[in-house]
């Protein structure tokens, strides 16, 4: 694999991960161990291409990009000058608003589930899953397990409105809704 566009390809995804670091680098997990952040969105990124069998740049560029701007101070502007308009308007619809209430937000990210694009969805999905499957390896300080339900339950809304985006994806995230006893 060698020449000019695999270069570039190459670069692209280092350019992500490099920026993603720097921008999540005082973040942890709210697990006890305290986990960097940045474990997440490069697992997020990891679920697509291993499991998911999903080689489009631009939704990988935005899975390890998916929590800078909700969770740092990154710019919408930033994203779009660094990695173009492509993976800008991916990360957007991933993008909480947090001027919103919790309620707020959760609302609307199961309102506008079934409505997001393609890409979006894709990147929304591997959210979830990697998420669900934290939540089974470990509960986060503070985490009651009413909240811990509320998460499944939340996060089975959002999924069960992307119902046909990707085969293996839902797959598995029905799999862990069952083992939770939700379904
Ligand atoms: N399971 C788990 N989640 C953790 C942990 N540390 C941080 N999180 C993040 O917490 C968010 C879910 O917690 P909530 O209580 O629902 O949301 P909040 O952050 O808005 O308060 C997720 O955000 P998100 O990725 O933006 O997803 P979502 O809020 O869009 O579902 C998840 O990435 C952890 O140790 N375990
Ligand atoms: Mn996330």
């Amino acid at each position: 694999m060698e020449g000019l566009v695999t270069h570039q390809i190459i670069q692209n995804l280092v350019k992500c991960v490099n920026f993603a670091t720097i921008k999540h680098k005082d973040q942890r997990r709210k697990d006890a161990e305290k986990t960097p952040y940045i474990n997440h969105p490069i697992g997020v990124a990891y679920i697509l291409t291993e499991e998911a069998n999903i080689s489009d740049l631009a939704v990988i560029q935005a899975a390890l990009l998916h929590d800078t701007v909700e969770d740092t101070n990154t710019t919408f502007e930033e994203i779009k000058n660094h990695f173009g308009k492509e993976v800008h308007d991916i990360v957007v619809e991933v993008t909480d608003d947090k001027s919103l209430s919790w309620r707020q937000r959760r609302d609307l990210q199961i309102k506008n589930a079934g409505s997001s694009s393609y890409k979006a969805k894709l990147v929304k999905l591997a959210d979830k899953l990697y998420n669900l499957r934290d939540l089974q390896r470990t509960t986060p300080v503070g985490w009651t397990k009413e909240h811990v339900d509320d998460y499944f339950q939340f996060s089975k809304q959002v999924t069960d409105g992307m119902k046909g985006t990707n085969v293996i994806l839902e797959e598995k995230l029905n799999k862990l809704y069952k083992l939770w006893n939700l379904v």
